[in-house]
């Protein structure tokens, strides 16, 4: 038995997945203390989070605390995490898996389909900009920042005839029935890592890792390791539309990716591949494929703008 203290953000989601966590800790035997911080991507409600300074924002008080010893284990939703980590801390663990996909919320329309021309959407993620825009051009997407409850709160102000967002999190919140219609993958490519949770702590806190042995799923782990290899491989932040998702059949991973203009000019890239996977090294393999073939496409892509071809 050992005691863990779990850093948390403090919106109600980021709480909902640290104690899930800590009861699932708690069953082994260990005893499990949460700190929740405020960070400040929770602060900054005002701008896009492209604009300033991406997913970083979320994590880096909690790895402060866990560098300072305040802290054993940083619970993250696993779309909110760099994909690269600062020096001397590791993701040790990845859970399984909840529902990969966007929702569509509305009160009035079930289906994004059925909004009447030039109706309003409420999203500040640039991959569902981009996504929503390649199904209908002809809607006007509106910014929409804070966590799960503001959103909705926002939603049934008025200010949106609707808002997509990630059906994992509206589960967990127990808001399940705000959801609409779940957007199908080939439709609504999901970001990479969206709806997994990761655990980040100090790299050689092994007493920590061999904790979490029991939480960490390996095929999950596998599939997020290639999407987020295509992110990395372009340089995926917050700033850039990219969407990345594999989905195993068998022992074949299948993957799919797509990047869209920051700028909304150029219509969505696509690319798609599928390999064996069977270790880490496989899985990333396949992501950095993927992502080589959408870097080759977006630039032709671009060529092809400039020169009006
Ligand atoms: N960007 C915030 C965020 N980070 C993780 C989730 C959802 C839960 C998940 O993907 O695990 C959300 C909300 C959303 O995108 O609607």
């Amino acid at each position: 038995m050992q005691h863990f203290t779990i850093a948390t953000r403090e919106s109600r989601l980021a709480l909902w997945q640290a104690n899930h966590v800590k009861a699932l800790l708690e069953q082994q035997g260990h005893q499990v203390t949460l700190l929740g911080m405020t960070t400040l991507g929770d602060q900054i409600l005002d701008r896009s989070l492209s604009k300033v300074g991406g997913k970083g924002l979320f994590v880096k008080e909690l790895e402060t605390a866990l560098q300072d010893g305040k802290a054993d284990l940083a619970v993250h939703s696993l779309k909110d995490v760099p994909m690269e980590l600062p020096p001397g801390f590791e993701l040790a663990c990845v859970m399984e898996r909840e529902d990969p996909r966007d929702a569509w919320v509305s009160p009035k329309y079930a289906r994004l389909q059925d909004l009447p021309q030039g109706a309003v959407v409420g999203t500040s993620s640039l991959r569902r900009m981009a996504l929503v825009r390649a199904l209908r051009p002809d809607l006007k997407i509106e910014p929409l920042r804070g966590n799960l409850d503001t959103r909705l709160r926002k939603l049934d102000e008025g200010l949106y005839d609707g808002i997509v967002l990630a059906a994992a999190g509206l589960m967990r919140l127990g808001l399940a029935e705000r959801i609409r219609t779940v957007f199908e993958t080939t439709e609504m490519l999901p970001a990479a890592g969206q709806g997994a949770l990761g655990i980040e702590i100090c790299s050689g806190r092994d007493d920590v890792t061999q904790a979490l042995s029991h939480l960490m799923d390996t095929k999950t782990w596998l599939v997020v390791s290639a999407e987020r290899a295509v992110s990395r491989v372009m340089g995926g932040s917050c700033s850039m539309p990219l969407a990345a998702h594999a989905v195993f059949n068998g022992t074949v991973l299948e993957m799919r990716a797509a990047w869209g203009d920051p700028e909304g000019v150029q219509p969505l890239v696509h690319a798609s591949d599928k390999a064996t996977v069977t270790d880490t090294a496989s899985a990333v393999r396949l992501g950095e494929e993927v992502a080589r073939q959408l870097q080759a496409r977006v630039q032709a892509a671009v060529r092809a703008a400039k020169t009006g071809d």
